[in-house]
């Protein structure tokens, strides 16, 4: 047997589709949902994920701002560049790209983003109603992961589902909405001791780790759901390739379904945070959901 592959690029797509049509009825309102992006310092990859953001921001209709500083910038001048962005009533969504470099507090920059523009989900006031179960912009990649489960599973409730990883913006809000959906959650880390014996136990596995193929067929009971949020770039037979934290040819045979990568949930987070600027672009107007 072998399972079902999600395509991450066809929900994404779905997603987008959505988006773009509500977009539309903004913009006959006279409504231009906008999301600016700021970007600190060089890394090649950031730059990557930055363009790919402004790239669907156009496709859909919203409007992208792109603000760049050097590697060498003060916490000041970023924490100015979100103070001005807070203060512009044309700007729906602010994403300050991570990680920033060594020298700048992240916290600080992240909290100092106003909650309702907060399109990432990680400002404390968006992570403590997430707990709460208020209804707050939540984290792209967990919120995508979740569109992609409810795609393949229906209701989720009952199920036992591990997550593998406990970062504030992947693992814990991951966890969270997990949970929200009426999962058991068991969250592993660096510190769990036989990860791969309670990972076996699971419904539904997320994996958020960082480490490349490190989730092997025997950390997976046959027919789980499997989403792998990992992105690692490796060389492999003199040639530089993505793959996931789940060691994707392996586990393919056991798995019932599996996110590839690429082309699995990092279309998604792309998407969701279209959909979160959408819904920041809405609350700021005064408009419900439906609106
Ligand atoms: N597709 C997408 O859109 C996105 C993909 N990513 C990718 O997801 C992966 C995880 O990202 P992120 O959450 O930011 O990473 P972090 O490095 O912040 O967190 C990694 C987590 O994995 C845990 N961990 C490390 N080693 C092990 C191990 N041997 N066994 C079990 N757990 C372990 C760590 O535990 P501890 O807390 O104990 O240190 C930590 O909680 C990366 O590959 C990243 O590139 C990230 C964001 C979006
Ligand atoms: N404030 C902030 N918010 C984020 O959401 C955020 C961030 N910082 N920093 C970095 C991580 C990573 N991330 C990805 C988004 C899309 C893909 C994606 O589209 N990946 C493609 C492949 C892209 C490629 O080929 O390199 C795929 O998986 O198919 C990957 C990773 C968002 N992140």
């Amino acid at each position: 047997m072998s399972a079902q592959l999600i395509d991450g690029k066809a929900a994404a797509a779905r997603v987008l589709a959505e988006v773009g049509a509500d977009v539309a009825v903004l913009k006959a309102r006279g409504i231009e949902p906008a999301l600016a992006v700021v970007l600190v310092g060089d890394d090649p990859a950031s730059q990557v994920y930055v363009r790919n953001k402004v790239l669907r921001a156009n496709e859909v209709g919203i409007r992208s701002l792109e603000y760049r500083l050097g590697a060498d910038a003060s916490a000041e001048a970023v924490l100015e560049v979100v103070a001005g962005l807070n203060a512009d009533a044309s700007v729906n969504g602010i994403l300050v790209q991570l990680p920033l470099p060594a020298h700048i507090d992240e916290t600080r920059v992240l909290q100092a983003i106003d909650p309702a523009k907060d399109v990432d989900g990680f400002h404390s006031e968006n992570v403590g109603g997430l707990s709460q179960g208020r209804p707050v912009l939540t984290p792209c990649t967990p919120a995508g992961c979740m569109r992609l489960l409810r795609d393949t599973l229906g209701d989720l409730s009952g199920k036992h589902a591990v997550v593998v990883g406990r970062s504030n913006i992947v693992g814990k809000p991951m966890a969270a909405l997990l949970l929200a959906a009426n999962c058991s959650v068991t969250v592993l880390h660096s510190r769990s001791v036989k990860p791969e014996k309670l990972c076996g136990q699971a419904d539904i596995v997320v994996a958020a780790v960082g480490r490349p193929r490190m989730i092997g067929a025997d950390w997976i009971k046959p027919g789980a759901v499997v989403i792998d949020v990992g992105i690692n770039r490796i060389e492999e037979n003199g040639r530089s390739r993505l793959v996931g934290d789940v060691d994707f040819d392996a586990v393919l045979p056991v798995a019932s379904a599996i996110t590839p990568v690429p082309g699995g949930v990092g279309p998604m987070t792309i998407a969701m945070l279209m959909h979160n600027t959408l819904l920041a672009a809405r609350q700021q107007h005064g408009l419900s959901a439906q609106e």
